[in-house]
């Protein structure tokens, strides 16, 4: 590993280098069919979305910060034919693909892509049964029935790396995702995390084979000693204790992880869906969370075991004492109107990426919220997102950092 691949000591320090995903064809596989199990509620027309995610991706560049893409750090881990081999056969049986003339026929058409960029966007895309010359299914259901249009279904979240694994000081967290749809996404982390020459090596807190569920839009890092966790519909407490044991150590410069229990619905998906930090002081809030929310705070006992202890006081007096401030500030998304605050919140309103202390991107269309940010002081740069937000995700859903300067 390269002695800076990864340095993420907080939410809000200088970002210096970041992970996107450019949304590609994978959009154009959604139907409505099946909106539900792929995690979607309505389909992004492509191209603006792409137009979108360029204007995301110009700010960081504007600003002198390294963008780089999910697809190309997998190309550069697949070092050798052997490795590439490996790497088709796992995400041809982790698609689902149990007979061997279906997984062979997927073999030869992934190896027969002369350029290895290709086949990895092809792999999120999915794969129609269109596409495969007189492909007739070895199911006998399918002789009967052309009905399931997909060999592979496509990977259509990857564009939120925020949630599939999530760095935490110079270490990673690779995740067991909640749904089956977004677990296979978790493929592409591996080979970043076991082969590619820069990130190889990187130190693990948690990994895919885990039996219980954590997302990245979970985690938040409120400064090199505290991590924050949701308890939410897409991480499981179980996890979280497992991830605090893996972090918590001596070599480690953080002590404590605060699992702060949110309601378990698609509104509150992820802590970060409710809640982000902006600044050394101030952070946004989705005005249901209520401020007598349930938050546990997992520490190292003397007998070397996790020990846990439940938070006591409002949301504001746990943070202003973990972050050991006399005040901080919950910005209401959407302010005081229910109206505003449940429109914004359902287009992310709360989910803002911190560039550095007191500077966050947002989306354009929560201009309630983004006004209520500049009155509290906060600097906003703005990016188009009326198809972006169709997922369900904001910008800092829709990014993950790989190194931020220290605060
Ligand atoms: N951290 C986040 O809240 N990520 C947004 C994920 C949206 C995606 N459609 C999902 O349901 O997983």
């Amino acid at each position: 590993m390269n002695d800076t691949a990864i340095k993420v000591y907080s939410e809000i320090g200088k970002l210096k280098k970041v992970l996107l995903h450019r949304p590609g064809k994978e959009l154009e596989n959604l139907m409505p069919e099946y909106l539900e199990r792929l995690l979607f509620d309505d389909i992004p027309y492509l191209e603006i979305a792409q137009q979108e995610h360029d204007a995301f991706a110009k700010i960081f560049e504007s600003l002198g910060i390294e963008v780089v893409y999910l697809e190309d750090l997998v190309v550069d881990s697949l070092l050798n034919d052997e490795i590439k081999l490996q790497f088709i056969k796992e995400y041809i049986e982790e698609a689902g693909i149990k007979e061997s003339r279906e997984s062979s026929m997927l073999k030869d058409y992934f190896l027969s892509f002369t350029s290895p960029k290709e086949m990895v966007l092809k792999m999120m895309e999915g794969i129609r049964k269109s596409e495969i010359n007189d492909y007739r299914g070895p199911r006998l259901a399918d002789f009967l029935s052309n009905q399931y249009p997909f060999i592979i279904d496509p990977m259509p979240n990857l564009y939120f790396t925020r949630d599939p694994f999530a760095t935490v000081g110079e270490g990673v967290s690779i995740h067991k995702m909640h749904t089956v749809t977004r677990n296979r996404e978790t493929l592409f982390a591996k080979y970043i995390f076991n082969c590619n020459p820069i990130y190889k090596g990187t130190k693990l807190m948690y990994d895919r084979t885990e039996k219980y569920s954590l997302e990245g839009g979970d985690i938040l890092i409120l400064n090199e000693e505290i991590v924050a966790v949701g308890i939410s519909q897409r991480t499981n407490p179980n996890s979280i204790e497992k991830f605090a044991n893996t972090l918590l150590t001596e070599d480690s410069s953080f002590k404590k992880v605060l699992a702060i229990d949110i309601p378990k619905t698609r509104a509150f998906m992820h802590l970060d869906t409710v809640f982000t930090m902006v600044d050394y002081d101030k952070f946004t809030i989705h005005p249901n969370i209520k401020s007598d929310i349930a938050v546990y705070v997992l520490e190292r006992g003397d007998d070397g075991n996790i020990k846990i202890t439940e938070g006591k006081g409002s949301l504001e007096d746990i943070l202003k004492k973990a972050l050991n401030l006399d005040k901080v500030k919950l910005i209401k998304c959407g302010g005081n109107s229910i109206i505003d605050a449940a429109r914004e919140q359902w287009n992310d309103g709360s989910n803002t990426l911190c560039i550095a202390p007191g500077e966050v991107i947002v989306y354009t269309r929560n201009y309630v919220t983004n006004q209520i940010l500049q009155q509290e002081g906060i600097k906003i740069y703005t990016m188009p997102s009326s198809e972006l937000s169709r997922g369900r995700g904001g910008p800092r859903c829709m990014s993950m950092p790989l190194i931020r300067e220290k605060v």
